[in-house]
């Protein structure tokens, strides 16, 4: 009488319909991207849910254990009546089978509150499992222990219980009702008394015995439920399952169901009550034998699982206390979502994996019929929950259908067998594994390539001793005649798997997961693809694990681009940068999907550290108040230690050879370098060329534009022309800001002295304005074009005609070289009018001559219309000449120095980086 057929349409069709957009970056508008979990949330309630007038809880939780509140906010609540009318769930006579879990059972109220849902659900037939009250079994477990060690205080202990659940119907019924219930309970308990003190005399209880005593919490809570929605005058009868479900014992604490004999009794059990809302016990069942037993631990989702398919349920629902299955651990991925559907064996790797999802064989019975089984949150009514189900066909194809989930496995071992008398030698990889069994081990995931030169596998960190010894044990006489060179273990791993259907057949999935990888620096130390389509498993240092679940997440889920920045000397240039980020970054956050967190601000001095990000509103403050000593190595590892950044970045905004210094070790720990400091490309040549490669053979970034013309587009105009094989002739221009604006503003009528002080307060000089007026800043930004235009130069190979007078080179400060400056008024008041009687103005100019190879920085007087005389203000004006700019050379013209401008070129470099992170560009 109940086989019915599947709903149809599918009921995943409906619930897929409401999902979020997710999957790989650049795709489409700005605004289609990224999950919006408010909308998110708020689409699939109004798709989903009808019990939004419930008593919502704030009770955190989801199916990886706790999670901060505000991660699981209710969301908007939905009338009952839009929600109803949208209302999915098993339409027609098709049974709808809920099960409700002990913390959903906890008291009375929440017994009242699962009656409510109950009451709720439209559908016509309705069949309830429920679990013992909150913590009940653990009570009668220990009635049993107490009993069995001959302990006489299961008498009070059983009277706890029959307190409890008094207290219980006391709460919940009245009248008859209770009379009822408490009477049975009443016999309930003397019976159980007699029982127990059997036990106590024996000193022993049977595996039946114990299970019939435990099983009672079910029973009680099932009577409770069915009296509680009996007064609202619906007919509902309670079920002892231990009439109806059969099962056979497999051993190994496991049972197995047998459905033929399962299904005819309850044919029977029916034939005698033929009620439409029933309230089934969970957990129990009894032996073909009659003899009672339980489906054990967490045995109640496997009875509605059995159940919903013997009665071939339109849908099982799981209520507990979680919004649904993460698509991460919460607590290592705050962007982690709850999936709205999920496919059968998708929820079996999940589960595997520690997601607590469902035991897998609460999956296979429901499974066979294609019913789906949704956990929803008994505390969160307007969650809509995560559906698990078969997945409808149209849903595959395109990456953001294809991986699910991620979850990681901590303290593994990889264990590496290596020889070359492997290949080809059947019978070596039973030998291994044989003797991993052996020592009782457990293998987690297996590659070995097809050279057959090793196998590697991954085993708990605390079985791998005993495998290693095992292993050289049994290959001693191959390792000494060297048919295997090693068995060797690699300590401290974790897995990194990424779950979902299709996924391994899908193009670009692999690839997608490798290059976030890659770009968060994580080695990867072995990989896994079986064939089965559900799963990609890497093995990583378990140090990376968590910064590869991040960076692997973002990747797929469009979660936000973060990137953990560390500024390096706030002064002019970086307070300037750390205030234009302020301002920018909730533009970022909300049209970029860029989360930049500033994590740390060093000075000389003192510094100030953030696990989370400064607020960059009040950094000055800090500085001075929460400041501690600087300490640039500390200041790195804070930067690189904090595992919930994949992506970091320093930004080294001093004018400092020794930050300059410690590039390439950044570099090379995967932290990405941005830099207006010129020191580093000008200085020692095999320094710089050691630098350049290993940029370019690693993933990590060095991005150095406003090291010439500021924020002017220099040097990706030069690498623009290069990459596209142009071929450069000649860069010539007027390269520092300071010297522009002295010399534009320079007229035979003022003091030299004044404009340079002009110049230094509009934030145009070096630190030491020495180094404008010395010609080496512009001799540097020379040897920076220079080498990235491929010449091999020193700085020192560049003649540089210096404007610091003799006497003032030696000035052991900037200040006293400024006071001691006007002495030399007058020699400038005579080179300038020289110049203006010929008609010629005088401009310091920097030349990359490709064609000879060298460099040149020297003060050139130019016609007074030359494009060079025409400049204002801190104007740089650069120009290029190659072959395909030959006539006429390709001119760059600005401002090329000032706070302004040269923190927006820092700025635009962290933005390039964040879209080769991944960021939409
Ligand atoms: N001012 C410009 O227009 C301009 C243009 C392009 C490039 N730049 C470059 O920008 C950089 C910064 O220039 P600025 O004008 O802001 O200089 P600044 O002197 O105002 O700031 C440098 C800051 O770095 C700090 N600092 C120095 N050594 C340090 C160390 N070892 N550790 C931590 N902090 C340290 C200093 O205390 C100071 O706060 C320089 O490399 C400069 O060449 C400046
Ligand atoms: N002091 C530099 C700043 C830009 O590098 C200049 O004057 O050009
Ligand atoms: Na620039």
């Amino acid at each position: 009488m109940w086989s019915l057929a599947v709903a149809s349409p599918h009921p995943a069709a409906a619930f897929a319909a409401a999902r979020p957009r997710r999957g790989p970056r650049p795709a489409a508008a700005p605004s289609h991207r990224g999950v919006n979990p408010q909308r998110w949330r708020c689409e699939k309630t109004q798709a989903w849910s009808f019990w939004s007038s419930l008593w919502a809880s704030d009770l955190p939780g989801g199916l990886y254990g706790d999670v901060s509140k505000n991660m699981l906010k209710p969301a908007a609540a939905v009338s009952v009546e839009q929600a109803e009318a949208s209302a999915h769930l098993p339409k027609g006579d098709m049974w709808s089978v809920h099960k409700f879990g002990g913390t959903c059972m906890g008291t009375s109220q929440r017994i009242q509150n699962v009656a409510d849902i109950i009451l709720r659900d439209p559908s016509e037939r309705k069949l309830v499992v429920v679990s013992a009250m909150s913590k009940v079994t653990d009570m009668m477990y220990n009635l049993v222990n107490k009993a069995q060690s001959r302990d006489d205080s299961y008498i009070t202990a059983l009277d706890e219980v029959f307190e409890k659940h008094m207290a219980a119907a006391k709460d919940l019924l009245g009248g008859e009702d209770l009379a009822r219930f408490l009477s049975q309970l009443h016999a309930d308990v003397s019976n159980l008394k007699a029982m127990l003190r059997a036990i106590c005399i024996a000193g022993h209880a049977t595996e039946s015995f114990s299970d019939f005593v435990v099983g009672h919490g079910e029973i009680w809570s099932a009577q409770l439920l069915s009296f509680a929605i009996k007064k609202s005058g619906t007919p509902c009868s309670w079920m002892d399952t231990r009439e109806v479900l059969v099962v056979n014992p497999t051993g190994s604490n496991q049972v197995d169901p047998d459905y033929l004999e399962s299904e005819k009794r309850l044919e029977k059990w029916f034939a005698r009550q033929p009620a439409e809302t029933i309230i089934a016990t969970g957990f129990i069942a009894s032996t073909p034998e009659n003899i009672p037993t339980t489906l054990k631990r967490d045995g109640s989702d496997f009875s509605a699982a059995i159940i919903g398919s013997l009665v071939k349920a339109g849908q099982v629902t799981i209520w507990t206390d979680v919004d649904g299955v993460f698509s991460a651990d919460p607590r290592k991925v705050s962007e982690a979502v709850i999936l709205s559907t999920l496919s059968y064996q998708e929820a079996w790797e999940m589960s595997y994996f520690g997601a607590n999802v469902l035991h897998p064989r609460t999956i296979i019975p429901v499974m066979k019929y294609n019913i789906p089984i949704v956990i929803r949150n008994m505390f969160n009514i307007s969650a809509p929950g995560t559906m698990i189900c078969q997945q409808p066909a149209n849903e595959s194809g395109d990456l953001e259908a294809c991986v699910k989930a991620f979850a990681t496995i901590d303290k593994l071992s990889l264990v590496n067998v290596e020889g070359t008398g492997m290949a080809g030698v059947p019978g070596t990889a039973s030998a291994i594994f044989g003797a991993v069994k052996d020592v009782g081990a457990n293998v987690i995931m297996i590659s070995q390539a097809s050279s057959e030169h090793s196998v590697c596998f991954a085993v708990p960190e605390k079985e791998v001793a005993a495998v290693s010894a095992a292993l050289h044990v049994r290959f001693r006489e191959a390792l000494s005649a060297g048919r295997l060179s090693k068995v060797e273990v690699i300590h401290n791993c974790s897995i990194l798997a990424a779950v979902g259907l299709k996924m391994a057949s899908t193009p670009g999935v692999s690839a997608t997961l490798f290059d976030a990888l890659a770009k968060a620096n994580i080695n990867v130390r072995a990989i896994a693809q079986g064939c089965s389509e559900y799963n990609i498993t890497v093995v990583l240092k378990q140090e990376d694990c968590v910064r590869a679940l991040r960076a692997a997440h973002s990747r797929f889920f469009l979660s936000k681009t973060t990137l953990a920045v560390g500024i390096i000397g706030p002064g002019l240039i970086g307070r300037t940068l750390l205030n234009q980020l302020k301002d920018q970054a909730a533009v970022l956050k909300e049209n970029m999907n860029i989360d930049l967190r500033v994590m740390g601000i060093t000075g000389s001095r003192t510094m100030v550290l953030s696990d989370t990000g400064i607020d960059l509103a009040h950094w000055k403050e800090q500085l001075q108040t929460e400041a501690e000593p600087a300490n640039l190595d500390k200041f790195v590892d804070h930067l690189s230690e904090n595992q919930l950044f994949p992506n970091r970045v320093l930004v080294d905004c001093t004018a400092d050879t020794s930050v300059a210094s410690h590039y390439y070790d950044w570099l090379k720990k995967g932290i990405h370098v941005i830099t207006p400091n010129k020191k580093a490309n000008s200085g020692p040549l095999d320094k710089y060329l050691k630098l350049r490669t290993l940029q370019r053979a690693s993933y990590t970034h060095y991005f150095y534009e406003a090291t010439v013309g500021a924020g002017l587009p220099i040097i990706s105009t030069l690498r623009g022309l290069l990459e596209t094989g142009d071929k450069i002739l000649r860069i010539e221009g007027i390269f520092s800001g300071t010297l522009s604006y002295i010399f534009n503003n320079f007229e035979g009528t003022r003091a030299f002295s004044d404009v340079v002080s002009e110049a230094k307060e509009a934030g145009y000089t070096e630190p030491d304005p020495r180094d404008d007026l010395s010609g080496t800043d512009v001799a540097r930004k020379v040897i920076i074009l220079a080498r990235e235009s491929g010449l091999k130069l020193e700085l020192s190979d560049i003649p540089v005609r210096s404007l610091v007078p003799e006497a003032l080179r030696s000035c052991s400060t900037a200040d006293e070289y400024m006071q001691k400056l006007p002495s030399f008024d007058q020699d400038w008041a005579r080179e300038s009018k020289d110049a203006e009687a010929a008609g010629e103005v005088l401009r310091y100019v920097g030349v990359v001559d490709l064609v000879n190879k060298e460099g040149q920085v020297e003060l050139r007087r130019y016609k007074k219309d030359h494009p060079f005389a025409q400049l204002s203000g801190s104007d740089n004006i650069i120009a290029f000449t190659t072959s395909r700019y030959k006539e006429q050379p390709l001119i760059v013209r600005g401002p090329g120095a000032g706070a302004e401008v040269t923190a927006g070129g820092v700025f635009s470099d962290i933005l390039r980086l964040a879209s080769y992170l991944g960021a939409p560009s």
